[in-house]
């Protein structure tokens, strides 16, 4: 064998990633490299297989796709996807990496037909580890600190999101923003460790008494806020109520300090005037204010367009 085909050989051996090539009906022709089983399993079985042969129908068709987009386009696609071992029949299951996994794909067409085929070269790497991280970074990012909740910032996009909704399919949204009453007496008489601790508690009574697409999160301070997708007034009111008297039957207590709250409520429903959530915060804000100065420990709500406040059965 020649120097030159020897190098070839050898370079083959040693690519990192695994190199597939696949046809447009998804046959595997050939597979190169990728043999360090700290991040790949074994596939070399796969080859005269067909996707649909060793995947699971949804995701052989996800491959399929990307195949055929990628001779379509006639260019270089990236793509990210999950695949665990034990999704491909027939990989050994006392190597290669566990659980599962993320990967990178590389995906170019090639020049030439195989077996009157159109087909690709598709480099898969294993990203897992940084996916990992980035959703370790992104819940990082979207979460307080302190209560586990939401932020604000996520909060804002939440808001912002639903918002474009209730804009474009009309669908109801309600904001709902709460503030605990003389919370500096709180901190005052029990300390700040203390506050600390109503704060989270609050926090973790509130979430698990919600619906699946209400999202609360931590507007700062002793602050916090409620969106409630597909929530009309009159269903707000009766959870903001429901929040406010389970709040002020909330116990808090550490081994030293024993303490109850309470909270004021403002609460808008998002209406065609909002032309924006800036409009939609102030006027729920409006009514937090008047919670306030009604006395605290009380529900506002802005007043709907027409004018009439909605009968209430709390
Ligand atoms: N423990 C603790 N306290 C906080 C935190 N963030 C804000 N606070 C306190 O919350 C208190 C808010 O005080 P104020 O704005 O005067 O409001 P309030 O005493 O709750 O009175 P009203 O809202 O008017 O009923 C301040 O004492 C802040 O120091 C926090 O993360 N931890």
């Amino acid at each position: 064998m020649s120097d030159a085909q020897d190098l070839l050989l050898d370079m083959i051996a040693a690519l990192p990633d695994p190199v597939f090539v696949l046809t447009e009906s998804g046959r595997y022709v050939a597979l190169l490299g990728g043999h360090d089983r700290q991040y790949y399993h074994d596939g070399s079985h796969l080859v005269d297989f067909t996707l649909n042969d060793v995947l699971p129908a949804e995701k052989a068709d996800w491959f399929l796709q990307e195949i055929r987009t990628t001779i379509h386009q006639n260019r270089l696609r990236i793509v990210e996807y999950s695949l665990a071992g034990r999704d491909v029949s027939g990989l050994p299951t006392d190597t290669g990496p566990r659980g599962d996994l993320w990967f990178e794909g590389r995906v170019q067409p090639l020049a030439n037909p195989i077996n009157g085929e159109r087909a690709v070269v598709w480099v898969a790497s294993n990203i897992t580890e940084r996916h990992d991280l980035q959703g370790q970074l992104q819940t990082l990012s979207e979460t307080d600190e302190l209560t586990g909740v939401y932020n604000r910032r996520k909060l804002l996009a939440e808001l912002e999101q639903n918002f474009a909704k209730f804009q474009r399919y009309h669908t109801p949204l309600a904001l709902l923003i709460f503030d605990i009453d003389y919370f500096k007496l709180i901190n005052d008489q029990h300390g700040h460790l203390f506050g600390d601790q109503v704060l989270r508690d609050l926090a973790q009574q509130c979430q698990s008494q919600l619906r699946e697409p209400d999202t609360l999160g931590r507007f700062g301070g002793e602050e916090f806020a409620l969106v409630l997708p597909n929530t009309e007034l009159k269903q707000a009111l009766q959870l903001a109520e429901r929040l406010r008297l389970d709040c002020e039957q909330m116990r808090f207590a550490s081994t030293t300090n024993n303490a109850a709250i309470t909270i004021s409520i403002g609460l808008s429903v998002a209406t065609k005037t909002d032309r924006d959530i800036t409009d939609l915060l102030r006027h729920t804000d409006d009514a937090l204010y008047r919670a306030k100065h009604a006395g605290r420990n009380c529900v506002k709500y802005r007043t709907p367009d027409t004018g009439s406040p909605p009968s209430m059965d709390l």
